[in-house]
């Protein structure tokens, strides 16, 4: 291996670097309908030019009054002057000394400062009793209190959840700039695999890492492509891989990254691309590659299922995250272990296990006793992945971590 590829990285380091590599290949920014923007990054501030509401209106369906015209204590008697329904505002004024029926939403009559609530009021038709005791302004919703003209609603940068795409929807704007979803080719390596569903000859193995990518990636709203298995044969794997590097956005293999006889992909990226980095010290997933082939970024993650669920889970996340633009950082959490940890190993670790909120509202990580990156199912019935830092580490039970929940 050339001696200018860095190599066993520390975690922030190869983190540091994805994010330098992706902001320098961010990806194209598309204007979208509505519709289409959902779970994307956000490329452009939103801006409202509208205030929400747009206009003062009623929370309630009642009556529109003239808080001054309440007697303070007692009853109030008031003619009906009108009625405005939520729709065309109607230009109605409330003269001194009646009342207008209102619905929920429905504009405000000028004059009118307080909705009474048609449950409080006696009704008599063309007339209604008020009871003493109606708080000035109440059941008002005025212009602009939950957004004024000119206020940055969404900021660039962060994810298009239902409530900001509706969000965008209420101050009527009907497009937004996003960036473009990469395109990801995934490969899974190795003469070992056989599909599901078909029999296994002695020492072949299902491949599973490629059901595990793919469902990852999509969880993650990318509609990823995948190959079928690739075997161990370097010109194949250069000839299939550099293919799907000159149409792909991004590249994802799992298996040959490590120092076996036939790890063929470091060897291909040297020849044919660039290495950012090679093998991290983090466990599961060491042997993480990281590069560029043709106009494609390149993962090359370890073979291991659990070694490829937590690189993808960390750094593989990270890279898609920054390729898009996304700035809102991911949700972290704190946990308290529920069961000592005892590292005996400088690496960082992330290791599955399951969390659970108690009675008394504290989030606890309950560490899972198989810790091999082979073991598939072991990480199938966690549902976190616990942070354990640098060097080795003697944790007591209640020691506060780092969790990925997933
Ligand atoms: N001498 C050394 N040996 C190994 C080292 C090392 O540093 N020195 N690192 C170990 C670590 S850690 C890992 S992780 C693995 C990673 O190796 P590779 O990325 O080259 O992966 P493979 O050797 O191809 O496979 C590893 C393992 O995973 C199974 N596998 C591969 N693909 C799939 C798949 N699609 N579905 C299910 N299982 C898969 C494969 O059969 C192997 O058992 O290397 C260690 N060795
Ligand atoms: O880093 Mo390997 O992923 O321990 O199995």
């Amino acid at each position: 291996m050339r001696d200018d590829v860095p190599m066993q990285l520390a975690f922030d380091d190869a983190q540091a670097i994805v994010d330098r590599v992706a902001a320098q290949h961010r990806m194209p920014v598309e204007r979208l309908a509505l519709a289409r923007t959902h779970g994307r990054i956000l490329a452009e501030d939103v801006i409202a030019a509208i205030p929400s509401p747009p206009f003062d209106n009623s929370a309630m369906d009642g009556f529109a009054v003239r808080h001054a015209d309440l007697a303070g204590q007692g009853d109030t008697t008031l003619p009906l002057a009108g009625e405005q329904f939520a729709g065309l505002a109607r230009d109605l004024v409330l003269a001194q000394g009646t009342c207008i029926r209102i619905t929920t939403g429905a504009p405000m009559p000028t004059g009118a400062d307080t909705v009474v609530i048609r449950e409080v009021v006696r009704d008599e038709g063309d007339r209604i009793v008020v009871p003493a005791g109606i708080v000035a302004g109440a059941n008002v919703r005025h212009a602009g209190e939950d957004v004024r003209i000119g206020d940055t609603v969404l900021d660039a940068g962060c994810v298009l959840t239902p409530a900001r795409v509706a969000t965008a929807a209420s101050l009527g704007v009907d497009q937004l700039s996003v960036f473009a979803r990469p395109t990801v080719a995934v490969f899974t390596t190795g003469d070992e695999l056989v599909p599901p569903g078909m029999p296994l000859a002695p020492g072949q193995i299902h491949d599973s890492n490629r059901e595990l990518l793919m469902g990852l990636l999509r969880a993650d709203g990318l509609e990823p492509t995948a190959w079928p298995a690739l075997p161990d044969n370097p010109e194949r794997v250069e000839s299939v891989l550099r293919d799907a590097a000159s149409s792909f956005d991004l590249v994802i293999t799992c298996g040959g990254v490590s120092v076996g006889e036939k790890d063929h992909v470091p060897a291909m990226l040297v020849a044919h691309g660039e290495i950012h980095f090679w093998k991290v010290r983090m466990k599961p997933g060491m042997p993480l590659l990281f590069g560029t082939l043709d106009r494609a970024r390149f993962l090359g993650l370890p073979g291991n299922p659990v070694s490829v669920f937590a690189t993808y889970a960390t750094l593989g996340r990270r890279l898609l995250d920054g390729l898009q633009g996304r700035t809102q950082p991911r949700r972290a959490f704190r946990a308290q272990l529920a069961a000592p940890i005892d590292k005996p190993h400088a690496r960082r670790e992330f290791l599955r296990g399951r969390l659970d909120a108690g009675a008394d509202g504290v989030l606890r990580a309950w560490p899972d006793a198989a810790t091999g990156s082979h073991r598939l199912h072991a990480a199938a019935r966690a549902d976190a992945l616990i942070v354990v830092p640098e060097g080795p580490q003697q944790l007591p039970a209640g020691t506060v971590v780092d969790v990925l929940p997933y």
